[in-house]
């Protein structure tokens, strides 16, 4: 179980909380994750001092959001090093602790392999931890200036896209600060058009099961000053017919390597919306989140997430007790209901306009273009058996 301890920043104008840092107390090392399941609410942190604890928080959706959890696994196999815990073992547990978003294997690949090397080279555990805490940094470094490129890159295509003026966004689950290093992936191509006056309104999915789109987009649009709109998830083709929509832009779990793109549930009835109406569907997401191991779509493991998340209305509890469970549930479906849950849906890749990356932009979207971007050798990102 994770300590948590509460936060005090002014809301209005300032960004959010980094989503997670690594602490040196003299103690020991810890891992510092802003809960983000209390959000917009309360700010808490949950102080992380071993693996069980990271990953309840990972499945737990306390920290969440495909390239955070590369920085966390990364992080999470330091940590089991410089603790003296199986960092092999560990490595494993975290790396199947969420089957979707790739990155949180890759990210744990990258700091195992560190540690590994170190190890061969003759290190002592100690010295290796510290190469497997060196390597998370650098992952979480690369993570907050993949954001920067991607924010530029994406403000460059919505230039091409919608030239002149500014327009109404949609967006869908949260893209922001909370799911990076940085300002995250979509996220940050609406950030960048907000700063640029390029950006009328963001249109937020509240986005179902748990909110992510109200609870946590919506609370970093207001930190960013934007003009926003949070709209029930099945709103959104009101809004498409009334031609109100002039782009969307999402995030990625997982882009196959034919480009089909696994992100939060409903984003492919948005796909298929945008493609009737004839709205660009972009997705931004850093290589990191392209596998080329995955040939297309069929091949993406979509997690199943509790029932209770769909026959119960979250509910955060304010003022926790020290290990109580942080967010409960209000019934909203009869007792013993069946619910269907996958936290993901998978869009083909002809309903992508564009992939837009650090390494630049993909349209239209291809195996052969996605690959060419996203070479391993130059990004460094290849997976490895863990
Ligand atoms: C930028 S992360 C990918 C997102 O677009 C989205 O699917 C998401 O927020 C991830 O889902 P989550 O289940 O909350 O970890």
């Amino acid at each position: 179980m994770a300590d948590q301890y509460a936060l005090r920043t002014d809301a209005a104008g300032s960004p959010a909380p980094a989503a997670l840092r690594w602490e040196e107390p003299p103690e020991g090392p810890v891992i510092v994750l802003l809960d983000q399941r209390r959000l917009p609410g309360e700010e808490v942190e949950l102080v992380c001092t071993d693996v069980p604890a990271l990953i309840e928080a990972i499945q737990g959706l306390a920290v969440r959001g495909a390239p955070l959890l590369g920085v966390a696994g990364a992080y999470g196999v330091a940590l089991a090093a410089v603790r003296g815990f199986d960092v092999e073992e560990s490595a494993g547990m975290l790396a199947g602790a969420r089957p979707t978003a790739v990155n949180l294997a890759v990210g744990v690949g990258r700091a195992l392999e560190a540690y590994r090397a170190a190890a061969k080279e003759g290190a002592d555990a100690r010295r290796a931890g510290e190469a497997a805490l060196a390597e998370a940094r650098a992952i979480h470094r690369e993570d907050a200036r993949a954001s920067e490129l991607m924010a530029r890159h994406g403000l460059g295509l919505l230039d091409e896209l919608l030239p002149g003026g500014a327009h109404q966004i949609l967006t869908h689950c949260n893209t922001g600060s909370l799911v990076s290093g940085g300002d995250g992936t979509a996220f940050a191509v609406v950030k960048a058009a907000h700063e640029a006056g390029r950006l009328r309104r963001l249109w937020v999915d509240e986005t179902r099961p748990l909110l992510q789109g109200a609870r946590l987009t919506a609370y970093e649009a207001a930190r960013a000053g934007m003009a926003y709109t949070v709209l029930a998830d099945n709103a959104a083709g009101s809004l498409f017919a009334a031609g109100e929509v002039d782009a969307v832009l999402i995030g990625a779990d997982r882009i196959a390597a034919d480009g089909s793109v696994a992100n939060k549930v409903g984003s492919y009835p948005l796909a298929v919306l945008a493609g009737y109406h004839h709205v660009p569907f972009v997705v931004v997401a850093p290589c990191s989140t392209v596998d080329p191991g995955t040939p297309d779509g069929a091949g993406i493991e979509v997690e199943q997430r509790p029932g209770n998340e769909v026959t119960e209305f979250p509910v955060t509890v304010p003022a926790p007790e020290a290990g109580a469970a942080p967010v409960t549930g209000v019934a909203v479906a009869p007792p013993g209901a069946q619910a269907y849950n996958p936290a993901f849906d998978v869009t083909p890749p002809e309903l992508v306009t564009a992939i837009v990356t650090e390494n630049g932009v993909v349209s239209p979207v291809t195996e052969s273009a996605l690959a060419e971007l996203c070479d391993r050798s130059r990004s460094g990102n290849g997976m490895m058996s863990i």
